[in-house]
């Protein structure tokens, strides 16, 4: 792992992405309203997978960029790439607004900017052989003669851990691994400055995981390159990087030092995450979900917070005098209520199971009584509407977007329970999970 200087290679500014929903892709997500996800504040047919965010990377540093499948990293990659244009946003490189380049200087500077994506087998023509594969850039870029081009890509199969002669060999003749690395040589033919690893070893065994970590770190350090690594496996991201940018739902949720983010995580979301990490059992091959509740729909995200929808420490709202515990309590009974995860046979057994006791604000006691009322007469949408209504959508949580904010460039959280604002709040419980 390298020490980054403060000398941003990469500055990205309000970056955005929409897609039209009818443009293919799309799928997987409830599209229908349910009380999780209302009050809708978009245009239905937007889907909102990257919006408005920001972040620098050092010249010489790894910033992992870590979320659940379908949070937008994957676009933000081809963004930052020119793969896909921005919906708004600028891309700087070495100070340059990529946006403003001529077709030309953008073609030069693209040799700058590598990827390097999961699946090793894709990018890869079973038809060419693997020195054709490595000098293939090169030879787009006009970089050096025939033999200068053949004695590059040996030495770039040294350096990335494979031998020279597999030069005249075909890639179906190596491992997942073995053209993971041929991949990095091809990618590191063009000498490039920034290389994004888009997820570049889930598709590998464990042990040889590890092996090409190690490896990226080694050629980080030899030619002095500057990576994004993506990825949903906090172990790995861990092992890599030097900052973390946690995302979430299309928005940055916390930017740190690796270490500062794994000791000290400070948003809900990445101490959610962290409490998640699974303990690798080789039984389980399945992806599996990390939190509580589904990720609300990038086409109609929550108002507010997107995360607040399924945050353990959603604040109470500022114009109810409720006890710390006794907001833990509501928000443990509207939880249960939303998921419908238990039996309501009747009112004071309802009670019992979520409340110590009546609530001391009088509205507050009303409406939990109503809505228990509700779900035994088997009225759970109401139910969960009406404590939507009254609670979670009062908090300043659903109201107010937190920006990406902190001490430094370095740690920034974007949380109301971290964040000064205007208005006070005078309940802010749930800091805790
Ligand atoms: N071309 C497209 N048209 C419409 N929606 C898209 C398109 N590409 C991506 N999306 C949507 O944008 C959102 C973000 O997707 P993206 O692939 O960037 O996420 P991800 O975090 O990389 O997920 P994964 O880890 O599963 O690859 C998702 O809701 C996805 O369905």
């Amino acid at each position: 792992m390298s020490s980054p200087s403060a000398d941003p290679l990469v500055r990205v500014s309000g970056l955005t992405k929409h897609f039209d929903s009818s443009s293919g892709l799309f799928g997987g997500y409830e599209l229908s309203p349910n009380g999780l996800n209302f009050p809708f504040t978009y245009d239905p047919d937007v889907v909102r997978a990257v919006d408005d965010v920001s972040f620098e990377i050092q010249r010489g540093e790894t910033l992992g960029l870590v979320g659940e499948s379908g949070c937008g990293k994957s676009t933000l990659a081809r963004v930052l790439l020119q793969l896909l244009d921005p919906t708004d946003g600028d891309i700087y490189f070495e100070d340059e607004n990529l946006a403003e380049l001529s077709k030309e200087a953008l073609r030069k500077r693209r040799k700058d900017i590598q990827i390097i994506f999961q699946d090793p087998q894709s990018s890869l023509d079973p038809r060419m052989k693997v020195g054709a594969i490595i000098e293939e850039p090169m030879r787009a870029h006009g970089m050096l003669d025939a033999a200068g081009r053949e004695e590059r890509a040996r030495e770039l199969l040294e350096s990335v851990g494979l031998e020279s002669q597999y030069y005249d060999r075909h890639p179906h003749e190596f491992s997942g691994g073995q053209r993971q690395r041929i991949n990095l040589a091809r990618a590191l033919s063009v000498d490039p400055e920034f290389v994004v690893l888009d997820e570049p070893t889930s598709a590998l065994d464990v042990s040889i995981q590890a092996q090409i970590l190690n490896t990226l770190q080694e050629l980080q350090e030899e030619f002095g390159l500057t990576y994004l690594f993506i990825s949903h496996d906090l172990s790995v991201i861990r092992h890599i990087s030097d900052r973390v940018a946690v995302m979430y739902l299309g928005e940055l949720a916390e930017v740190a030092p690796v270490e500062e983010l794994f000791e000290d995580p400070k948003h809900p979301y990445t101490r959610a995450l962290l409490a998640s990490i699974p303990i690798p059992d080789p039984r389980s091959r399945g992806k599996r979900s990390v939190l509580e509740g589904d990720v609300p729909s990038p086409i109609n995200p929550p108002s507010g917070c997107r995360f607040r929808t399924r945050c353990p420490a959603l604040i109470a709202p500022a114009e109810y005098d409720l006890a710390e515990a006794e907001w833990e309590d509501v928000r443990a009974l509207m939880r249960a209520v939303t998921r419908r995860s238990f039996d309501a046979d009747d009112a004071g057994s309802v009670r019992s199971r979520f409340l110590d006791g009546r609530l001391s604000d009088a509205h507050c006691e009303d409406v939990v009584q109503e809505a228990i009322e509700h779900v035994v007469a088997d009225r759970w949408e109401r139910a969960t509407e009406l404590l939507q209504t009254e609670f979670a959508e009062r908090s300043i949580c659903a109201r107010s977007d937190p920006p990406l904010a902190g001490d430094s460039e370095t740690r920034r959280v974007a949380c109301h329970l971290h964040t000064e604002t205007s208005e006070p709040e005078t309940n802010r419980t749930g800091g805790t999970m």
